[in-house]
């Protein structure tokens, strides 16, 4: 609310991402959508009192399911062909609203302050928007030329951004001035300006990009994801008669018993799996692999390690290196542990080198030391794959 009056933020979230091969709204970046991210800085400032996503058709229980938890109440419509189609059905969603914001759902990183001044401005002068003030020297061409035209004085030159935030009723009337060509409006603040009416500049905000090539979206990840994450894994299997004894994809003939497990019970494997899936915050084995599953029944553990490398990869992550430690009174792990390195690594699509096998026997204490079974400990770096 400004003085009585309510507030209301939509949040431009119906394109498609042409231009950076993506659809940007539902990116996850830092552990939530873009969409998300960006709604929750109106959601934060004070004045907002409800939102609208304009998303695009069909995607409206998706973004209602996404936005869930912001402390304010949220619709979702659908979009349409151009910008300035969303942002209308947006407005025509907020009939109660006499100042509205509007804010790209691909710029995540205004914050609540910024739309607060823009609100506050907006509510003085009809219409503001958040700019920077060009500080290049700024060049003029034709379209698609590169030949200069001439130099732009750039005392002249804000580049806009958005929040932008009106009058309800000044946008309204802006949109029925500019008819069908509101469609070829970049931002809303163009249409105002059109009809005669003042847009007040609001200092905008340098880290508030917007996501619009690949080379955007990497900025705005190496922004809010870390560039490495780590991970522990711990198993232990009981010995049991009858069983192949198979430690990271090798078996060891003759060595005795092997491992009880629904699987092929490789806790080598199943060590390093577990920590891989905790560095990509994907929880752990069982989840992905549970016993009651007949499909694992048996399964060589190397194509659960391979299966995990691939989730973690679709999530960006390769790994960085991994290493385990075996706790296990027999069989003798060092004579074998490069090829078990050998066949860890073909799985996790790694080189040997980063993968690290070795063993201790627990000096004859606890169920180790008595060769009732083996426990196996592990973590894991994942690197954000490039
Ligand atoms: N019909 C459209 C087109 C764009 N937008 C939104 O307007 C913002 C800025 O647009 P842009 O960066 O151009 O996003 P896209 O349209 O998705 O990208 P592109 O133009 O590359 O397809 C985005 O949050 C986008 O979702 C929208 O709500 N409805
Ligand atoms: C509204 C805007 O973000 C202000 O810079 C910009 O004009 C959107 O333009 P796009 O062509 O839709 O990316």
């Amino acid at each position: 609310m400004i003085g009585g009056e309510r507030v209301g933020a939509i949040l431009a979230a119906g394109g498609s991402g042409q231009r950076a091969g993506v659809a940007k709204q539902w990116l996850v970046l830092g552990g939530e959508t873009v969409l998300r991210r960006s709604a929750r800085a109106l959601a934060a400032c004070e004045l907002v009192d409800e939102l609208v996503a304009v998303v695009p058709p069909g995607d409206e229980p998706r973004a209602l399911a996404d936005l869930a938890g912001l402390g304010k109440p949220v619709k979702a419509v659908a979009g349409g062909p151009a910008r300035a189609d969303s942002v209308r059905n947006g407005l025509a969603a907020l009939p109660e609203c006499a100042l509205v914001l509007i804010h790209d759902a691909a710029r995540p990183f205004a914050t609540p302050a910024l739309a607060r001044e823009v609100a506050q401005a907006a509510a003085e002068a009809g219409a503001a928007l958040a700019a920077l003030a060009a500080t290049d020297t700024v060049k003029r061409a034709g379209p698609g030329e590169r030949r200069v035209a001439g130099t732009i004085d750039r005392r002249e030159v804000w580049l806009a951004q958005t929040p932008q935030g009106f009058r309800a009723d000044v946008l309204r009337r802006a949109f029925e001035a500019a008819g069908p060509d509101a469609a070829l409006a970049t931002d809303e603040c163009a249409l105002v300006e059109r009809a005669g009416g003042e847009v007040r500049l609001v200092p905008g905000e340098p880290g508030n990009f917007k996501i619009t090539s690949p080379a955007d979206v990497e900025r705005a990840r190496a922004r809010l994801e870390a560039p490495v994450a780590m991970g522990i894994g711990y198993d232990v299997h009981p010995f049991a008669p009858g069983r192949k004894l198979i430690l990271g994809g090798v078996e060891f003939e003759g060595e005795g018993d092997g491992l009880l497990g629904h699987s092929d019970a490789d806790i080598c494997a199943h060590a390093i799996g577990d920590a891989i899936l905790g560095a990509a915050g994907l929880g752990d084995l069982g989840r992905h692999f549970p016993d009651t599953d007949p499909r694992w029944k048996g399964v060589s553990s190397l194509l659960l390690l391979r299966h995990i490398a691939g989730l973690a990869a679709e999530r960006g992550w390769r790994v960085g290196n991994c290493d385990v430690t075996l706790a296990a009174r027999r069989p003798k792990v060092a004579p074998r542990a490069d090829e078990m390195r050998a066949r860890l690594a073909e799985a996790l699509g790694v080189s040997p080198a980063q993968v690290n096998v070795k063993a201790t026997t627990g000096e004859k204490l606890g169920f180790v030391g008595r060769a009732e079974g083996i426990a196996a400990h592990a973590v894991a770096l994942l690197v954000r794959a490039v």
